[in-house]
């Protein structure tokens, strides 16, 4: 497993890092989320000892990597911007790879195959397209058959199927018992590869909880209800301490259950046309709990207008 202990990154007067503690665990897939300059790479950088903390710890399996004497063993990453030589094949530079960690070549094959560049891997990298470099980067990533994987954005650049093909080897290696550590910018794609969530702003921790509490304590959720006698339905929640914002025949109300709604509904024989639970989405969670500690953010259109009947 990945331990940070408050671990701390100062470029000059900068802190990219403030004292962030987490523990990444094994069997799950935890997913790294943050806003832009938030430190998920910097953070990143240092677990796999590409950056030195300014102070505090990092350890994997319970050593510093820079002390692991077959690092690719040990974790597999794939960091953002990986430097490659273009004019080398992908064989060739996987084979590169292993061969300075003293993984055999018939790996390099295995790893070919299993993210799908066995056909290209004669090719050169400098011609690869920004998804085959992804995935050239996460072969190289599985190359020492790690039990511990960090993934930085590894879905940069995927088509729809790149995107899903990520989804399920990072969960069949979490399933494998392995740690894997993965960041996006995609929440939606994040909803439905993470289990266990990290969410940083402002080098520092915000949240560190299972994807589910995290969902049921920062997303919102509402009672949709419709009924062509909303006004008279408004009425009757609002009585019932329910707060009801009103949209047409369409409520949205809080503080009364959808089971409630449906009841108080029938005992006055209010027709309804449509009844549920709606609950935000991760993204919206995300976006909640992040809002004051984004560095760049763009002022927001204004909502759409509703009747509020309280
Ligand atoms: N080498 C560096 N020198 C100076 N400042 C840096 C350096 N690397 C990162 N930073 C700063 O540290 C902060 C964290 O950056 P980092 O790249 O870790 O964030 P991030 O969460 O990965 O962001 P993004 O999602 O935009 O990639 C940012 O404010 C960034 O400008």
């Amino acid at each position: 497993m990945i331990v940070a202990t408050d671990l701390t990154k100062r470029y000059g007067d900068r802190v990219a890092v403030d004292g962030v503690s987490f523990t990444v665990r094994p069997g799950h897939v935890t997913g790294f989320l943050g806003p832009n300059g938030a430190g998920k790479s910097t953070t990143m950088r240092m677990v796999i000892g590409l950056d030195r903390p300014t102070s505090g710890t990092v350890t994997v399996d319970g050593a510093r990597y820079a002390d692991s004497p077959a690092p690719l063993r040990a974790v597999g990453a794939l960091l953002e911007a990986r430097a490659l030589h273009p004019g080398r094949t992908a064989r060739a530079h996987l084979r590169w790879l292993a061969a300075s960690n003293g993984i055999p070549d018939s790996r390099v094959e295995e790893v070919l195959g299993l993210v799908g560049l066995g056909a290209v891997a004669g090719q050169r990298v400098g011609r690869f397209s920004l998804g085959m470099g992804q995935r050239l980067g996460i072969a190289a990533a599985l190359l020492g058959d790690p039990p511990v994987v960090v993934l930085d954005e590894p879905v940069n650049g995927l088509d729809p199927e790149g995107i899903r093909w990520v989804r399920t080897l990072a969960r069949s290696l979490a399933a494998e018992g392995r740690t894997v550590l993965v960041s996006s910018h995609l929440m939606s794609e994040m909803a439905l590869t993470a289990d266990h969530l990290v969410v940083i702003g402002r080098g520092r921790v915000l949240a560190d909880c299972p994807m589910p509490q995290f969902i049921a304590e920062h997303a919102a959720s509402f009672v949709r209800v419709r009924s062509p006698r909303a006004g008279q339905l408004a009425e009757l929640l609002r009585r019932s301490g329910a707060d009801v914002t009103r949209d047409g025949d369409e409520l949205h109300v809080q503080g009364v259950d959808a089971a409630t709604t449906g009841e108080l509904a029938a005992g006055a024989g209010l027709a309804l046309h449509e009844l549920g639970l709606v609950t935000s989405s991760l993204e919206e969670a995300f976006m909640t709990l992040t809002a004051g500690s984004v560095e760049y953010a763009a002022a927001r259109p204004a909502a759409p207008r509703t009747e509020v009947t309280r």
